[in-house]
């Protein structure tokens, strides 16, 4: 093995440290904290473990964590009267529905209703649009937590080639929006990608997030490449990313580790995002390129 390791979990640590020494002046000004409003429906472990150290982390960085658990079968009109009243609720700078929801219930229908200027998860697509259009939006955690890492492996990423395998909306879509805005060349692959190696040979940048346990080989990697694997598969191996560890890290100059690379990114970036929702709505001047 000769990459890098990236450790995102150290770099996560630094992030709410950096958040947190940002609440007290906002406390100060408006006599009160950043408020994060965290919804979950039903009982899905592993989203009952991220809401969880969402809270945890949250009262952590000094703000405020308001936690509202629904029942798995909760209607629709329910969830969607939750969300209209935290909207209104003058105390909350950020709203995130957890996802995945019960499958009765329409996420998009949810997502659409969040005020988009409280829309911590930058799944709106009001921020999916701001986004793309290189206005100041509400950017989804997980995309801006990889271009963090990125960023701090290489400096300024101009030029680069960079591709992006998956299109979801939560990661494939807006992390493309956010490299091709650091004037990467960005391609986006996915499942019906005909040769992925053909374009990975070239590929400075790799930011896996397939959804497809160990699916990239390293063999396929151009040699020093920054690997970024935003997978958390659960196998029989136990949790491993979309990206082949061994192979990978044998080819590619820096890779990030499952876990401890891209995850802990993820809650690191929402408390970053709620700090700078509350700024925003306050007017509190915030230099939210300095976090
Ligand atoms: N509304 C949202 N729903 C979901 C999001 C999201 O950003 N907003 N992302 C994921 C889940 N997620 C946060 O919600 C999340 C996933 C993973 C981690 C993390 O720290 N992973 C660890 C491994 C932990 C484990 O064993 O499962 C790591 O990779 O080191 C944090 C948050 C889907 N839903
Ligand atoms: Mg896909």
């Amino acid at each position: 093995m000769s990459a890098r390791i990236i450790d995102g979990k150290a770099f996560a640590a630094d992030l709410r440290e950096r958040v947190a020494s940002h609440v007290p002046a906002f406390r100060e000004r408006t006599g009160r904290s950043p408020g994060l409003a965290v919804v979950l429906v039903g009982e899905d472990p592993a989203s009952a473990v991220y809401v969880r150290n969402k809270g945890k982390m949250t009262r952590a960085a000094g703000m405020e964590s308001i936690e509202h658990r629904l029942d798995a079968k909760v209607e629709q009109d329910e969830l969607n009267a939750l969300v209209d009243r935290l909207n209104a609720d003058p105390t909350v700078d950020g709203i995130l529905v957890q996802l995945p929801l019960p499958p009765h219930l329409d996420a998009d229908e949810v997502i659409l209703r969040i005020d988009p200027d409280k829309d911590v998860d930058g799944f709106h697509p009001v921020n999916a649009g701001r986004l793309a259009s290189g206005l100041p939006a509400m950017v989804p955690c997980t995309p801006l937590g990889c271009l963090m890492l990125l960023e701090d492996e290489l400096g300024d990423l101009s030029g680069k080639d960079a591709v992006v395998i998956g299109r979801s909306n939560i990661v494939g879509k807006p992390m493309a929006a956010l490299l091709t805005a650091k004037s990467c060349t960005v391609t986006v692959a996915h499942s019906r990608t005909r040769n992925l190696p053909h374009y990975l040979k070239h590929a400075d940048i790799v930011v896996a997030a397939v959804g497809r346990p160990q699916f990239v080989h390293g063999e396929w990697l151009k040699p020093g490449a920054t690997v970024i694997d935003v997978g958390i598969n659960r196998t029989e191996d136990g949790l491993v990313g979309d990206v082949d560890f061994d192979s990978a890290a044998s080819m590619a100059g820096a890779i990030t580790p499952v876990p401890g690379g891209v995850g802990p990114m993820t809650i690191a970036v929402l408390l970053r995002n709620t700090l700078v929702a509350a700024h925003r709505r306050e007017g509190v001047p915030l230099d939210e390129s300095a976090i």
